[in-house]
């Protein structure tokens, strides 16, 4: 059997009826508080949960994703990196209303849109995003790490400093790609040097600004969020850096739908985030960086990084925590830590996790084509119950 911590936010049917009956029949007591943890095994009631850090793109593609993610989270941070991509304030605002658009009618999700940072964004700018009430945050890709990056920062310290310092004056988070992109560096290890060459200068520089370490990988990431203790630095974190080791990239030969950025690494770093993530730590939470890309420009010759998790998202958190044996540990991760680190209210209504299998379908089609999830034709445990 599993164990299964005893916590509010489980859901144990008619738990007091068996209780009741359990103190006046004695010999059946075992077989009735077995039958409170199967139940128990078997529903999940979480507050609605945010993802924190997600890719909806646009046009055809963002009409077919969007609706899994509106399906399990009541918000998202919508990522910029569009071609071209979101640098201003007014395209911000026109890409949200395409995705209020694409929205399924009746629908309450709120995407909280970002800016994308370059060398040229002005400190006017961070001003009227501020002000336009609907950009949300500002994030930083080091030009070149990652897709569709290359209108990103060369120089953080230099032509970026005002802009982040007006940031810090409008309480305007920080997220960060966090991976360096010198070439002469290994590909392994990017996300380390990162850490040490720009991402702690940046927080000793400017100790108040709220930065959000995204998708993070590393046994290094995890000493380093630990060592701030501002309240001001947290990560996101994605459910194949939790569930995948690198080895899942050449299993059997090379597997382009397991290739993301950064890229997933070795076992000890693997579970070194498990581990942070699952211990309860409040400055860890959900963020899929759920990255669709049309099946052909995955299985090709230079296939493009980035997984695609959104229909299964919550099954993904649900295993991870389960195979930790911290069941009770999940809503704060999917549904507390982010809206309380970023000062925003919780969700107030709640889904309903069961445990039952599903196989994740093998591809999921749009107008243009076909997008690969993650563990594409796997079985999964835990599924999403629909309203
Ligand atoms: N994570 C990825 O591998 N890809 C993301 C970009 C990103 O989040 O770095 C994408 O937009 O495809
Ligand atoms: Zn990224
Ligand atoms: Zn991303």
């Amino acid at each position: 059997m599993h164990s299964v911590r005893f916590s509010p936010s489980l859901k144990v049917p008619f738990s007091k009826d068996l209780a009741s009956i359990s103190s006046s029949h004695g010999r059946s007591l075992r077989i009735r508080r077995s039958a409170v943890i199967a139940q128990m095994e078997t529903t999940i009631a979480i507050t609605r949960p945010d993802d924190w850090h997600l890719h909806l793109r646009d046009g055809d593609l963002l009409q077919s994703v969007l609706p899994h993610s509106v399906r399990q989270f009541g918000r998202a941070i919508v990522m910029p990196n569009l071609k071209p991509p979101i640098t201003t304030t007014a395209k911000a605002l026109a890409y949200r209303e395409s995705i209020l658009k694409a929205l399924p009618p009746d629908c309450d999700f709120n995407p909280l849109m970002t800016l994308y940072l370059t060398d040229n964004t002005s400190p006017e700018e961070i001003k009227v995003a501020r002000n336009s009430g609907a950009v949300f945050a500002v994030k930083l890709y080091p030009a070149g790490a990652t897709t569709n990056s290359q209108d990103g920062v060369t120089d953080i310290f230099g032509k970026c400093l005002p802009v982040l310092e007006e940031m810090v004056k409008q309480e305007m988070p920080l997220l960060v790609h966090g991976e360096v992109t010198d070439p002469s560096v290994d590909t392994f290890d990017r996300e380390k040097v990162f850490i040490e060459t720009i991402l702690a200068p940046l927080v000793d520089k400017l100790p108040t600004l709220k930065i959000v370490m995204e998708h993070i990988t590393t046994l290094d990431a995890v000493n380093f969020i630990k060592s701030c203790k501002t309240g001001n630095v947290a990560a996101t974190v994605t459910p194949q850096h939790m569930l995948l080791n690198r080895n899942s990239l050449f299993q059997g030969g090379l597997q382009p739908h397991n290739y993301c950025l950064p890229i997933l690494k070795r076992e000890t770093h693997r579970r070194a985030i498990v581990e942070a993530v699952t211990s309860g730590s409040t400055k860890y939470f959900l963020g899929t960086d759920s990255a669709p890309h049309d099946k052909e420009r995955k299985e090709c010759s230079c296939g493009c990084a980035g997984i695609f998790s959104a229909p299964l998202a919550l099954s993904l958190y649900a295993k991870v925590f389960e195979q930790a044996g911290a069941l009770d540990k999940l809503e704060a991760f999917t549904s507390f830590n982010g809206p309380d680190f970023y000062g925003l209210p919780r969700n107030t209504c709640k889904v309903v996790l069961q445990k039952s299998s599903w196989k994740v379908p093998e591809t999921y089609s749009y107008a243009s084509g076909e997008i690969v999830p993650m563990f594409a034709g796997e079985t999964l445990e835990w599924v999403l119950c629909e309203k």
